[in-house]
Order: structure tokens, then C-alpha cells, then sequence
């Protein structure tokens, strides 16, 4: 495991450990069921991806991410509903909000703000270690969860992506490599998600995902993540039949988030 995700891992555990003294599992889980708002509210975050592949369209997910270990700060002018807004009225599928505080500088507000400025499913993006964080997730309105292979133990992911079905949310597992990938395949989501990016250099390469897709059941929907920043880049996935997208630096650099997605996907 490289030293960086071991560090997120360790403040996770913390912030879980913390989160609990305040509200245990039991009383979360039970407020979570018990709600009727969020039994029902629930707006597809895989059929919405289905959605833009089946009309010839990339699936984009659009991350609203202020800051990131690799590249540090990337928008001064974070408003985390406008960033929505603009995403939604451009052609973006779903939404990806980071709520990690310490090394993206994200919240959970910031995905409370965005989901109640547009119409589009949102991805609670953090890095899950416990299921108390998948009912944090759904009590922020989350629509999916992110569960990471790297970071999980296979007993647990399994229990995680269960717990979220039961919850009515989707799951994206990520993938870095055939191991890892070897382990995603064995849970019952059809989102993968291949993560470009190195988690030791930092690096992305189009080619990770690229190498991978031999090994993926037809059933399964490609989502490639990081790196994608130049039209060219999403010709590469879309001639190699990756349609599903998520992308967060192209955006959070330019001007209006929204038309730089245009830009890149037409
Ligand atoms: O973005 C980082 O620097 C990073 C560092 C360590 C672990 C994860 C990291 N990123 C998480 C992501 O998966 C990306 O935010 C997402 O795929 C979008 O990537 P990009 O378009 O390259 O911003």
C-alpha cells in the first residue's frame, strides 16, 4: 500500500472512531431506515450513466473537488452548488463530491449543497472503511458510494457494497491493477471504476485502464478515473469502448466547470 492512501487510512479510522462517540452505528442506522425522505429520494446514479451511454453520449461523472494531494489547490472560487448547476445544465450524468476535509479539502455540506442545486445523482467520493460511513453517506443524500479495492479487506467491501444496495445506492468500486481487479469482480456492482492514477507517483496513464479491459466481463460498465484532460484523451477511451468517464481537474481549473465538459466531450 503506497504511504499516501496509509495516511488517508489512518485519519479515516480516526474520524470514524470519533464520528461514533458522537452517534453510534446503531442510532445512525436506525435514523437512516427510519427515514422516509431518504427510503425514497434516491435518484439512479447507474441508470443515469446508462442513460447518456444508450443515447450515444459519454456517461461523464463530474467531481467537485476543491483541492487534491497531488496538485494541491485547484479552484480559489469553490461553490460547490454553482460548480453543480453548471455541471447538470451541460450534460453531466452524475455528480462526484468529495466530503474528505484533511487532503481534499471536501465536506459534507459540500455534497448537501450540490445534489440540492440539480437533479443529478451524486457520489459520496471519500475513502470508506467502515459501514458506518456508507449510512453516513445515504443520510447525506449520497445516491452511490465509492468503495476502494486498495483500501479494503474483501470480507468487508462485500458487507459495505451489500449494506449500500440495501440502502438503495449504487456502488463504483475501483480498481488499480489485475489484482485488484480480480477482487472487484467478485462483488455483485456492475460500476468499475479503473483509477488511472499511481497512487505512489501520482502519475496517470490512460494505459492503466486501457490494459485492463481484456480482462472485463461485458456486463460490466468502465467507468476510467483521472487523467482525462484534452478531448483526445476521451477519443482514446472511446475508441478502446470506455463511455464512462470521471473527471475532476480538467473542471475545477477552468473558468465554468460546465462548459469545460463540453469542450471535452462535444
Ligand atoms: O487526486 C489526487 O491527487 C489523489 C491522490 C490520492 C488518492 C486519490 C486521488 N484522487 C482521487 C480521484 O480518484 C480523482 O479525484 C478522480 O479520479 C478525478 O481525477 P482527476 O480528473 O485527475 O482530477
Amino acid at each position: 500500500m503506497s504511504d499516501i492512501l496509509k495516511k488517508i487510512l489512518d485519519v479515516k479510522a480516526n474520524e470514524v472512531a470519533a464520528a461514533k462517540k458522537v452517534r453510534d452505528l446503531a442510532s445512525l442506522r436506525r435514523d437512516v431506515e427510519n427515514d422516509k425522505e431518504l427510503r425514497t429520494n434516491l435518484r439512479g446514479f447507474e441508470a443515469s450513466l446508462r442513460g447518456k451511454i444508450a443515447a450515444g453520449q459519454a456517461g461523464v461523472i463530474a467531481e467537485v473537488k476543491k483541492a487534491s494531494p497531488s496538485k494541491g489547490i485547484l479552484r480559489d472560487d469553490f461553490q460547490p452548488a454553482q460548480i453543480a448547476e453548471s455541471y447538470a445544465k451541460h450534460g453531466a450524468a452524475c455528480l462526484s463530491v468529495l466530503t474528505d476535509v484533511q487532503f481534499f479539502q471536501g465536506a459534507p455540506d459540500y455534497l448537501k449543497q450540490a445534489r440540492a442545486a440539480c437533479d443529478i445523482p451524486v457520489l459520496r467520493k471519500d475513502f470508506l472503511v467502515d459501514l458506518y460511513q456508507v449510512y453516513e453517506a445515504r443520510s447525506w443524500g449520497a445516491d452511490c458510494i465509492l468503495l476502494i479495492v486498495a483500501a479494503l479487506d474483501h470480507g468487508l467491501m462485500a458487507e459495505m457494497e451489500a449494506c449500500a444496495h440495501a440502502l438503495g445506492m449504487d456502488v463504483l468500486v475501483e480498481v488499480h491493477d489485475a489484482d485488484e481487479l480480480a477482487a472487484a469482480l467478485k462483488l455483485k456492482t456492475p460500476l468499475l471504476g479503473i483509477n488511472n492514477r499511481n497512487l505512489r507517483t501520482f502519475e496517470t496513464s490512460l494505459q492503466t485502464t486501457i490494459g485492463l479491459l481484456p480482462r472485463i466481463p461485458a456486463d460490466k460498465l468502465v467507468v476510467t478515473e483521472s487523467g482525462i484532460l484534452t478531448p483526445d484523451d476521451v477519443k482514446t477511451m472511446r475508441d478502446a469502448d470506455v463511455h464512462a468517464f470521471l473527471v475532476g481537474e480538467a473542471f475545477m481549473r477552468a473558468p465554468e466547470p460546465g462548459v469545460e465538459l463540453q469542450r471535452l466531450f462535444g
